[in-house]
């Protein structure tokens, strides 16, 4: 059943600020929170989530991630003079103390710990925490870049221990390196902490060595700790989802976490004079989604940093928005990844080669004096080229994000009448008859035989569906029929011809996929099964191979990030039809996976075709459609060389037709 989301805030985290000049601090202001906050209030989407009260954070729960001595002192600071108040703030760097901060930080940490305990036991589905002060830079014995205590770290140590979950996954995505958090757990392998964050070849603050992708981890934590270095600006919404495609969610679903918590800081949008970053508010509804089915939809997002008082109410709202279930909006300009994102994204992965068997047939390290020859070169070669005056951020303009409307009637069935209709679901009969030509086009072009009734009527039920999916009237669908390939041959052709749709069509199983419907680009058909189909044919139709087939689930879901994803992201279909082959011999669970992940594209027009003799998927894929959280898959043992090999080269093949394949930059080969 549907469980809520949580929202956890309270006004009083707004009552502190700065006291003296300090250019360093002054962005991060009280408002921050009331702009996010009236945003989630005049959008309804704060009425739609469980309001969940703060609390301060025990002496006992901070000592999870900090020193006694540091907590003794910052213990006296509500007593403390001006005078003293920036005395005590020199020993630390770029942050600032109030007489109120400490009753703050407190709430903050409390507030994620609610948050925690609310998703863990099953109180909401998921949920999100707006808190100042930030934490990930938080250390041990030192406030440090606005942060007092470290929320997100002290939750991670709290929900292991309250608890007992063995695996915590921290996406870090504010445009800061987390250091804080890098040091709480870089022995731990219980927690694998992700970072990307402007770096600059060391150059952008904290300026830190141990930021770089090199990183990895040390002695048992070793390959628990990713940092992705952007060392450009202006990286873009591409950039953001070639990581997340490439990179952490094959670790991600490889680490298999029982909690995600997420360091979710807006400084990485676009307008944000720290990140200087192009990237849309609207992303952040993606990579939220893209980690929402990992540990059982167990996903607990916390406030870190965001300074742009226009980007940062709407990032939060998408995040919000995204955790409520709501259709996704269709993803904003996806040129592909720039070279500097694909050097650092190509290094990461190498250097983690070691450490997780999804990437372990990553290409090698870019040999180093060649990259970084390569890139003094490429700096001296800017430096000549006279760079035309950059947009300060605050002059930055994007578009508002879209509206995101659900649809009235959620998921439709299109069942036998002897199929119960799953709860939640709305079955399907087609109510207005379909005008009599597209139904004469039916006859003569799939029917095998003209008088069959049963294939007439389901057939123009198919297409009725997807014109009130054009129409957003519904969201998603699922239909047994009695032959997936008619019917799928019957809504590509007409949705490509009569709604001008660009369709995905995700053909699971082996089977003869009629290619011709990609031919002239207004489908794109991904097959994936156990036979190599004959070679691909043309850019729209792409075959991938696995040796044992779809019942692989660690070879299938390198599929599905490596290729799947990044290809839906860039064609940008309209709708999405999912096509369940004969015997296709998935897991129901790795189907519910697909099922959700799928909805990535299209705002959600999903329409799932399974053959009749299905009906015990027919539960498990309404489920998914209708929003829930697909279960986890078990540990994921190593894929199998041959496939990945096998991909490999599909991948480079195709790079050079879809730019979101690449995962390494043009020169390096
Ligand atoms: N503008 C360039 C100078 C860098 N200033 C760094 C100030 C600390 C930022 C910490 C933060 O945002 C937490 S998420
Ligand atoms: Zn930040």
């Amino acid at each position: 059943m549907k469980m809520g989301t949580a929202l956890i805030y309270d006004e009083e985290m707004t009552k502190y600020k700065l006291l003296w000049v300090d250019p360093a601090c002054k962005i991060e202001v009280p408002e921050r929170l009331t702009v996010s906050h009236d945003a989630l209030v005049r959008n309804s989407l704060a009425d739609r989530c469980v309001a969940i009260p703060v609390r301060e954070a025990t002496d006992a729960e901070i000592l999870l991630a900090h020193s006694e001595e540091y907590l003794e002192a910052v213990k006296k600071t509500p007593y403390m003079t001006l005078e003293d108040l920036k005395e005590f703030t020199l020993q630390y760097g770029d942050v600032y103390f109030h007489p109120n901060i400490y009753h703050c930080a407190k709430l903050a940490v409390g507030a994620a710990l609610q948050l925690v305990d609310s998703v863990v036991t099953g109180k909401v589905r998921n949920g999100m925490a707006l808190v100042r002060p930030p934490g990930h830079h938080s250390m041990r014995s030192a406030a440090n870049g606005f942060c007092v205590f470290n929320n997100v770290a002290i939750a991670a140590r709290y929900a292991k221990q309250k608890y007992g979950l063995e695996r915590v996954l921290i996406v870090d995505w504010d445009v800061h390196h987390g250091q804080g958090v890098q040091y709480c757990f870089e022995d731990d392998p219980s927690v694998l902490y992700f970072s990307w964050h402007r770096y600059e070849h060391q150059k952008f603050w904290p300026q830190l060595r141990e930021s770089d992708y090199d990183s990895v981890g040390k002695e048992k934590g070793a390959g628990f700790n990713i940092n992705v270095p952007w060392n450009k600006v202006g990286m873009e919404n591409s950039d953001y989802l070639s990581v997340f495609c490439h990179l952490l969610l094959p670790v991600a679903y490889e680490f298999c976490p029982d909690l995600v918590l997420v360091c979710a800081g807006f400084d990485s949008a676009i307008g944000d004079p720290e990140g200087e970053m192009c990237a849309t508010p609207d992303i952040f509804a993606h990579l939220t989604h893209l980690l929402m089915n990992l540990a059982g939809g167990k996903l607990c997002a916390v406030l870190e940093g965001g300074y742009n008082l226009t980007s940062l109410p709407q990032a939060v709202c998408q995040t919000v928005q995204t955790l409520l279930g709501d259709p996704l909006p269709q993803p904003a300009n996806l040129s592909g990844p720039c070279t500097s994102a694909l050097e650092s994204l190509h290094c990461v992965r190498s250097a983690h080669r070691p450490y997780w068997s999804c990437l372990k047939h990553a290409a090698d390290l870019p040999t180093s004096d060649i990259s970084t020859k390569r890139i003094k070169l490429a700096e001296e070669e800017e430096e000549k080229t006279p760079k035309e005056e950059e947009k300060s951020t605050e002059e930055k303009v994007w578009p508002e994000p879209p509206k995101r409307v659900a649809p009235p009637v959620r998921s439709v069935a299109l069942l036998p009448k002897d199929v119960t209709c799953p709860e939640g679901c709305k079955r399907f009969s087609s109510s207005e008859a379909l005008d009599p030509l597209t139904v004469s086009k039916l006859r003569e072009n799939f029917l095998k035989d003209a008088d069959d009734g049963d294939a007439l009527t389901t057939l123009s039920s198919l297409i009725s569906i997807t014109e009130e999916m054009k129409k957003n009237e519904i969201c998603s669908g699922l239909a047994l029929v009695r032959d997936v390939t008619m019917a799928m041959m019957c809504v590509v052709q007409h949705a490509a011809a009569a709604l001008s749709n660009r369709v995905l069509v995700v053909c699971v199983g082996n089977g003869k996929v009629p290619s011709h419907i990609a031919e002239e680009g207004k489908a794109l058909v991904v097959q994936i099964g156990s036979e190599s189909t004959e070679e691909q044919k043309c850019k729209y139709y792409i075959p991938v191979c696995l040796k044992k087939g779809c019942s692989d689930m660690s070879g299938f879901i390198q599929a599905v990030f490596g290729l799947f994803l990044p290809l839906g992201y860039e064609y940008d279909p309209s709708l999405v039809l999912l096509v369940r082959m004969p015997d296709s011999r998935i897991h129901d669970r790795m189907w519910q996976q697909l099922t959700a992940l799928l909805q990535s594209f299209a705002q959600g027009h999903t329409l799932v075709l399974m053959q009749e003799d299905e009906k015990a998927c027919v539960g498990p894929t309404a489920s998914s459609l209708l929003g829930d959280p697909a279960p986890p898959l078990e540990r994921l043992q190593a894929p199998l060389p041959q496939d990945m090999e096998a991909m490999e080269r599909l991948r480079h093949r195709l790079q050079a037709d879809w730019k979101l394949l690449q995962i390494t930059a043009p020169e390096s080969g």
